[in-house]
């Protein structure tokens, strides 16, 4: 599927586009009256896990959003392989605390897509729900309020609600930032098992150790993209440096 917004993309070989989950071309995006995304032109291999890294700010999580279709962009181009629609995981902070829902509920919202909101679930339904609430670890929560979860608990209950939608596109925003060790390598399995399994991830990470275990890395920088391609030769420490020194 291509999205245009108001420019040509060029189409990339054959054989380069068959290694492609997304492409986007010029991709320009932001908040009313505050642009952030700013002429990106990159793309996210099939089947492998992408790391979005940059400081606060840069832009990683707007860029994801725009994967996601929940941000719309305001020019330029992206284009999708074929596949289902991407699952998309927010920062747990985004999440309000004050939804009235259990652990279990947050879950099964992720079979919304299938089955439309509030409707009855099916038991491959409620399979899903459990085998993703299983691999996270979290079936044990399953009654209690998200919001009255910790952090890395209500952290790990929204990547089994990502799981739950059963995409071959999976999108996270810092999944692993404030877990504990033990519930952070069980992430980390978890995303190894499913690229092995078809899926395609792609996380903002302030993990340098992850994102150098990533099998591609977009570097940002004020809303631009400064490096990308394998992580040893975008996460040089001379890139680093000039991308957290003070602008
Ligand atoms: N809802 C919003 N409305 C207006 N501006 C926003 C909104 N969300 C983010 N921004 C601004 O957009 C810019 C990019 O933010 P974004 O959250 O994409 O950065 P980030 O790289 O994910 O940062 P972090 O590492 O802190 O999560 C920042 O200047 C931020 O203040």
């Amino acid at each position: 599927m291509t999205i245009m917004f108001n420019k040509h993309l060029q189409r990339p070989a054959d054989d380069e586009a068959r290694n492609e989950r997304v492409r986007f071309s010029d991709l320009e995006a932001g908040y009313s009256g505050r642009p952030v995304l700013r002429q990106l032109t990159a793309h996210i291999p099939a089947l492998a896990m992408t790391a979005l890294v940059g400081p606060n700010g840069s832009g990683k999580s707007t860029l994801l959003g725009v994967l996601a279709g929940v941000i719309d962009a305001t020019s330029g181009q992206l284009r999708y392989a074929e596949g289902r629609p991407p699952a998309f995981v927010p920062q747990r902070g985004a999440v309000g605390d004050t939804l009235p829902l259990t652990a279990r509920q947050t879950v099964e919202m992720g079979r919304w897509n299938e089955r439309g909101p509030w409707r009855r679930l099916t038991r491959q339904d409620r399979t899903v729900v459990d085998s993703a609430m299983e691999r996270l670890g979290v079936h044990d929560l399953a009654a209690r309020q998200l919001g009255e979860l910790s952090g890395g608990q209500r952290q790990r209950v929204l990547i089994a609600q990502g799981l739950a939608q059963q995409s071959d596109l999976l999108l996270l925003d810092e999944p692993t930032t404030g877990l504990d060790p033990e519930a952070r390598q069980r992430i980390t399995a978890l995303l190894t098992d499913l690229i092995a399994d078809g899926t395609t991830v792609v996380q903002a990470t302030h993990d340098l150790a992850a994102a150098r275990s990533a099998d591609a890395c977009l570097l940002l920088r004020d809303g631009r993209l400064v490096g990308q391609g394998p992580p040893e030769r975008v996460l040089t420490p001379a890139a680093l440096s000039r991308v957290w020194q003070p602008s």
